[in-house]
């Protein structure tokens, strides 16, 4: 497997919270969804990748390079989405294509007029007209534009209403199917990541959980239910995480056996779903 993005022991420091040895590895040709919620880091770990922020400590590769010596060469070959993109508001897409397309060596104006087509997007209507859907696809449009190898998104569904969230999932995974990239987004929203990641990282605290692939992660770990009275210091120490009610518990494992072999049959042992495994991660903070 390839490593296209490589965060070793990366730290930066803010004044009520820091990113602490994110150590991170994204494999080419899969779609990453790195998930966490509110506050938890992401969107600094995405500026860290983007060169908009530098750490104060550790080390970035991206194609196997540094921004120190290859800035340009690694800005060129990234295609970058976020909200704001569109800053030319008063702009329409002509425009943009006269004046973002002379920036980029691999600029494709024939490939940008039909992601516009495709993405079903106005040419001559001012950006600032636009619905946040219709602005999302259009930072898109522009990021496959220049034969990016790799996508980097912060929240590229945010804000939009589901039909509209699962038409730009779609769209993402026929790139990555169609055009072999590299796929890496940031979200607080585990569904997005059921419809169309293969490896999930997850942030809590600006420190990296895990990073597995969905598959994984499912079979790592389970969870677990039962009667309160079952549980004592030593049988608890088999749960990752407990959530108690009056006479019950529900819990997850990362180690089905151990489980089997201290209970029995006397709990429940079933399937977990990506939302519980990030609630549990969560402990009792969770708000997502
Ligand atoms: N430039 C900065 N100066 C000081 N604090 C910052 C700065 N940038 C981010 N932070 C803090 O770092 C924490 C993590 O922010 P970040 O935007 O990375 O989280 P996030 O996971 O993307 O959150 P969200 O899902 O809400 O967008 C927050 O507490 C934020 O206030």
């Amino acid at each position: 497997m390839e490593t296209i993005i490589k965060l070793k022991n990366v730290n930066k420091k803010f004044k009520d919270f820091s990113l602490e040895n994110l150590s991170l590895d994204i494999n080419k040709g899969y779609i990453t969804g790195l998930i966490g919620s509110n506050g938890s880091g992401k969107s600094s770990t995405i500026r860290i990748m983007m060169d908009l922020m530098r750490p104060d400590s550790g080390d970035l590769e991206i194609f196997g390079l540094n921004y120190e010596e290859h800035e340009k060469e690694i800005k060129g070959r990234i295609g970058f989405v976020y909200d704001s993109n569109i800053y030319y508001e008063g702009l329409n897409l002509s425009d943009i294509q006269r004046i973002v397309g002379p920036a980029y060596r691999n600029w494709n104006k024939g490939t940008y007029f039909n992601y516009l087509k495709k993405f079903n997007l106005p040419k001559n209507k001012p950006i600032k007209t636009f619905s946040k859907g219709m602005q999302m696809k259009a930072s898109l449009a522009i990021a496959l534009s220049h034969d990016a190898e790799l996508l980097i998104m912060d929240e590229p569904t945010a804000g939009l209403d589901p039909v509209f969230r699962r038409e730009l999932l779609n769209i993402l995974q026929d790139i990555l199917i169609e055009e072999n990239r590299t796929i890496f987004f940031s979200t607080h929203i585990t569904s997005d990541l059921e419809k169309i990641a293969d490896y999930v990282a997850f942030i809590k605290d600006g420190r990296v959980i895990f990073n597995h692939s969905i598959n994984d992660l499912q079979e790592k770990f389970s969870l677990v239910k039962g009667e309160l009275e079952l549980l004592d210091r030593d049988t608890s120490k088999a749960f990752v995480h407990i959530n108690q009610s009056s006479d019950t518990f529900e819990a997850m494992t990362d180690d089905v056996e151990k489980i089997r072999r201290i209970f029995g049959d006397t709990v429940i042992i079933d399937k977990i779903s990506l939302e519980e495994i990030m609630y549990f991660f969560n402990g009792d903070d969770n708000d997502d």
